[in-house]
């Protein structure tokens, strides 16, 4: 599996704090992938994101895109943040002009998008994205589900090879964030690598393919979601909680577990109750 971007012993400490925020982070965000990041308040999520944009650059190590280590003069960076786009947990670090329009087009301005071509990528992504109705109201008077999808569209129009999101899902009801996975599934079909930080395993669970779990600035367990899992008392001890269906599964006789991996939906889970002798 190649890695899209490879983090190799970085260490960072804020200024002003007395202790790393990165302790030797070591990780590899494989290509192609739907990636979730995991960990515990102040594991280092964040700060990991800052450092895939360049926004941040290490005190040591290395970090590598495509296998070439990040360059920080100012041509390589805007080269970098075209590759890479992040997603903020907060909209409003994100949204900056009147309405979703402006803000769209303000992204493709800055990436020297031609102008013709900035008019049909911000349309385009708009009606892609269901924004229409939305498109020229002032920020300030969108939801927090809209604020969200806008600055997701904001940073997909630029077409990163690799999406980066922190905490997507947080404070959305359901509906937005099926919306909102729905567009990141979309992404992920035509080639984005897509990687986020989140604190629900139940989502982390069903959706990724691949999970990395981080603690006190490293990354200390990475795998498959079955695999991940499968270390109970670990995930136990970060702090972090078993997935529900996973949980239900547990609770299964050992001959129904055997017969397949962990379900990862709802509909996998009840086709395998299909198999539960009759009472
Ligand atoms: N701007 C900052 N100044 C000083 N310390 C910071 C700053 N940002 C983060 N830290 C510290 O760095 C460490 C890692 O924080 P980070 O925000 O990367 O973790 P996180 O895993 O994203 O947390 P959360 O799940 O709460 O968002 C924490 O100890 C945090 O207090």
């Amino acid at each position: 599996m190649a890695a899209i971007m490879e983090f190799d012993k970085l260490h960072y400490r804020y200024s002003g704090t007395d202790s790393d925020a990165l302790r030797g982070l070591s990780l590899r965000l494989p290509e192609g992938r739907k990636i979730a990041i995991c960990g515990a308040n102040g594991s280092g999520k964040s700060t990991m994101f800052l450092h895939a944009i360049g926004l941040h650059r290490p005190q040591s190590g290395q970090l590598s895109w495509r296998r070439e280590g990040l360059a920080y003069d100012g041509a390589s960076l805007r080269r970098l943040r075209r590759q890479v786009g992040l997603v903020f947990q907060d909209p409003e670090h994100q949204l900056i002009l009147n309405t979703p329009y402006e803000d769209i087009t303000y992204g493709l301005r800055n990436a020297d998008v031609p102008e013709p071509d900035i008019r049909l990528r911000t349309e385009q992504i708009i009606e892609t994205m269901g924004l229409s109705s939305i498109a020229r109201l002032p920020i300030h008077h969108l939801s927090l589900g809209q604020k969200k999808r806008v600055a997701l569209a904001g940073v997909l129009v630029l077409k990163p090879e690799l999406l980066l999101l922190d905490e997507p899902t947080a404070y959305l009801d359901r509906l937005s964030e099926r919306q909102l996975l729905a567009e990141l599934d979309r992404a992920h079909a035509e080639g984005v690598t897509v990687a986020m930080a989140t604190h629900d395993m139940n989502l982390a669970y069903s959706w990724a393919d691949w999970i990395l779990v981080l603690n006190g600035g490293e990354c200390v367990i990475e795998g498959t979601p079955a695999e991940v899992f499968a270390q109970e008392h670990r995930i136990d001890e970060l702090g972090l909680e078993l997935p529900m269906l996973y949980e239900l599964w547990r609770t299964l006789p050992q001959a129904l577990q055997e017969r397949s991996e962990p379900p990862r939906s709802l509909g996998a889970f009840k086709a395998l109750l299909g198999h539960l002798p009759q009472a």
